[in-house]
C-alpha cells in the first residue's frame, strides 16, 4: 500500500501548503494515474505544543500578569490547547460524492457559520458562507459543505482566499466548473478593536456560468438570501 497525491492536488495553486497534506493523501488503485509521494509525507499541520506552552506563559508576563496566581494557573495550557484545536482541525471526511442526473439544477447550502482567525491581527472572525454549485456527473454529500467551509476556516485567513480555497476545492471533488461561493463575515480587528465599527463584509467568488449568465447568478442569490 503507498500513498499517492491526485494529480489536480499536485497542481493546485494554495490549499495544499495550507493544510499539510491531510486531504490530499489518497489509496488509490494502482490502476489509475497517478503521482507517487512518499508515505512520510505530512498528514497534517502541527504546533509545537511545548513552545506554546512557554509563549503561553510569557504572554501573561508581558501583559503584566503573575502567570502563577490561581487563576492564570492553567491559562498557558488552556491557550496552547486553543492553538492546538484551531490549528490541528481534522475536518472529516470531505469527498462522498453520488453520482447524478441533477446536471440542469443549482445545488445550494447556505447559512454555514465557521469561525476563522483574521491573519493580520490573529483575531476571530465570523462567516456565513453559501456555496452552489452546478453538478456534472456527481453531486457532494450535503455535510460536506460545511466540513469544507470548517476545513479552509481553520487557518490563518483573510476572507477572500476563504472564499477562493472553498470554491477550488468544491469544483476539484465535484468536476464542475460551475462553483458560486458568498460569505458574509465580521471581523472583530475591525468591530473591537481599531476604527471599532461593526460592519458586515461581503465577498463573492462566481465561477463557470455563475460567473457568466446573470440571471443564473440572480437565482442563486435568491436561493441564499431565504
Ligand atoms: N481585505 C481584507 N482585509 C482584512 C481582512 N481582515 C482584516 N483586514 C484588514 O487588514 C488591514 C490591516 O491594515 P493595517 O493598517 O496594516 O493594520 P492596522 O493598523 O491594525 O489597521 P486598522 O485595522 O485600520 O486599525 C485592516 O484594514 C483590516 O481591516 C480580510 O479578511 N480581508
Ligand atoms: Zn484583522
Amino acid at each position: 500500500m503507498v500513498l499517492h497525491l491526485d494529480r489536480d492536488h499536485s497542481m493546485n495553486n494554495g490549499h495544499a501548503q495550507h493544510n499539510g497534506h491531510r486531504e490530499d493523501a489518497h489509496v488509490l488503485d494502482q490502476e489509475q494515474e497517478q503521482i507517487i509521494v512518499p508515505a512520510e509525507q505530512p498528514v497534517a499541520p502541527k504546533v509545537d505544543y511545548p513552545r506554546l506552552l512557554e509563549l503561553g506563559r510569557e504572554l501573561l508576563v508581558a501583559l503584566g500578569e503573575n502567570p502563577d496566581r490561581e487563576g492564570l494557573a492553567g491559562t498557558p495550557r488552556r491557550w496552547a490547547d486553543w492553538w492546538r484545536e484551531f490549528i490541528e482541525y481534522d475536518p472529516g471526511k470531505t469527498e462522498t460524492t453520488f453520482s447524478s442526473v441533477a446536471t440542469d439544477q443549482i445545488v445550494c447550502v447556505s447559512g454555514m457559520r465557521v469561525f476563522s482567525l483574521c491573519e493580520h491581527h490573529l483575531l476571530p472572525m465570523w462567516c456565513d458562507v453559501a456555496i452552489g454549485y452546478i453538478p456534472a456527473d456527481k453531486v457532494l454529500g450535503l455535510s460536506k459543505f460545511a466540513r469544507i467551509a470548517h476545513q479552509f476556516a481553520h487557518q490563518l485567513q483573510i476572507q477572500e482566499r476563504l472564499g477562493q480555497q472553498i470554491a477550488d476545492e468544491v469544483s476539484r471533488i465535484t468536476g464542475t466548473d460551475h462553483v458560486a461561493v458568498v460569505i458574509k463575515g465580521e471581523h472583530l480587528c475591525m468591530s473591537a478593536r481599531g476604527i471599532r465599527t461593526p460592519g458586515v463584509m461581503s465577498s463573492s467568488v462566481m465561477r463557470g456560468t455563475f460567473r457568466t449568465d446573470r440571471d443564473l447568478r440572480m437565482e442563486f442569490m435568491q436561493m441564499i438570501q431565504s
